[in-house]
């Protein structure tokens, strides 16, 4: 196996008598795009920083491309580093046009070759025709190319992104994402990126990195993190979860929605976490009360009263009616189930 560009390890960090991250690990491999996601104040931009070299680490260590630059009492300074970072306010040099903002870390490279580099970066991000213009004349999404062309002017083994796309609406967002994603990726640079925008995780990363109250709940890839949850917590990070109180009792939980297994749980109090979409209406499921119904683009949503438990359920075809007695029935391969105690978050 390769050795990582980037290996956190236990690091901490502390603000007086707040955990701002609490023993987090990751490691991120050569060309690698993870994301980190979490609500607002779990210590990601912390983290970001800390591996930027912006921010000392309390405890634990950082080691980027075999190098250990972080350890306490010991912080290599960014420059030195070998990493690229672009913040969300992008910080682009108004004074510059957008070839001398592209080419301004590189003013020790002989002329030729810091020209020919500037140009590369120019075609890599779409923004040739661009070059000789003022950031305040160029769109978001034209900025953003800059900003990201700008860190990786040294090409970097590591590119760290804190919110890049934030300043971005809907639209653009979605499509500057999309198209920067591909050309970062030509790049080969190992790649960081900070949100709390689980669509936009889900969407860019190979890997993602759950976090939240300084602590990393949840690796892996988009689709494992999503349809197999380490808890309740690391499951509402990344979308809707209906939880369910459940009764777990001799390797099977019992609860509104029937009986699943939960072997190698001892018993007691539980929970189910399953996504709305494993939830569809057929008359053999359990009975409950339609009580609205929402047309939800694709499809419509219908608000089901089981008992003492509601949930919302994806309808195709012809919607039920509010009042309408439905059967609702779940897909056991989407269900997860915890102990109350671990599932709290
Ligand atoms: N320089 C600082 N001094 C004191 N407390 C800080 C400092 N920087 C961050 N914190 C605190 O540490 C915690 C984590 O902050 P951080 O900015 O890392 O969170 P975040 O997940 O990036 O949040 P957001 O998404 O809102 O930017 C917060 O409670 C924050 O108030």
């Amino acid at each position: 196996m390769n050795d990582p560009i980037l290996e956190v390890r236990a690091v901490t960090r502390r603000y007086g008598a707040r955990q701002a991250v609490d023993a987090a690990s990751l490691r991120l491999d050569a060309g690698e795009i993870a994301c980190l996601l979490g609500p607002s104040g779990c210590g990601k931009s912390t983290l970001l920083r800390m591996v930027a070299g912006l921010e000392p680490v309390d405890g634990g260590e950082i080691v980027i491309g075999g190098d250990l630059v972080s350890a306490p009492g010991r912080t290599t300074p960014p420059e030195t580093r070998g990493v690229g970072l672009v913040f969300q306010d992008l910080a682009l040099f108004p004074h510059l046009s957008v070839a001398d903002n592209i080419g301004f870390g590189i003013g020790d490279l002989p002329p030729a070759a810091r020209a020919e580099r500037i140009r590369e970066l120019l075609d890599r991000f779409h923004v040739a025709h661009l070059a000789r213009a003022f950031p305040h004349t160029l769109s978001g999404g034209e900025q953003q190319r800059v900003a990201i062309a700008r860190a990786l002017a040294r090409a970097p083994a590591l590119l760290l992104l804190d919110e890049p796309f934030s300043g971005l609406d809907g639209h653009l967002r979605a499509e500057v994402r999309q198209s920067v994603l591909a050309d970062l990726r030509a790049t080969g640079a190992a790649v960081l990126i900070v949100t709390h925008d689980p669509n936009e995780a889900m969407q860019l990363a190979d890997h993602l990195i759950l976090m939240t109250d300084g602590r990393i709940l949840q690796t892996g890839a988009p689709e494992q993190c999503y349809r197999v949850p380490v808890s309740a917590a690391a499951a509402r990070l990344l979308g809707d979860a209906i939880t369910v109180p459940v009764r777990i009792e001799d390797g099977a939980a019992h609860g509104t929605l029937g009986m699943f297994p939960a072997a190698g749980l001892a018993d007691g109090a539980g929970e189910l976490i399953l996504r709305p979409e494993v939830l569809r209406l057929s008359p053999e499921g359990v009975a409950g009360v339609v009580e609205a119904v929402r047309f939800a683009g694709a499809g419509h949503v219908a608000d089901i009263r089981l008992g003492a438990l509601r949930v919302s359920c994806p309808v195709t075809g012809t919607p039920p009616r509010a009042g309408d007695m439905v059967g609702v029935v779940v897909d056991p391969a989407g269900v997860r189930v915890f102990p109350a105690s671990e599932s709290q978050g």
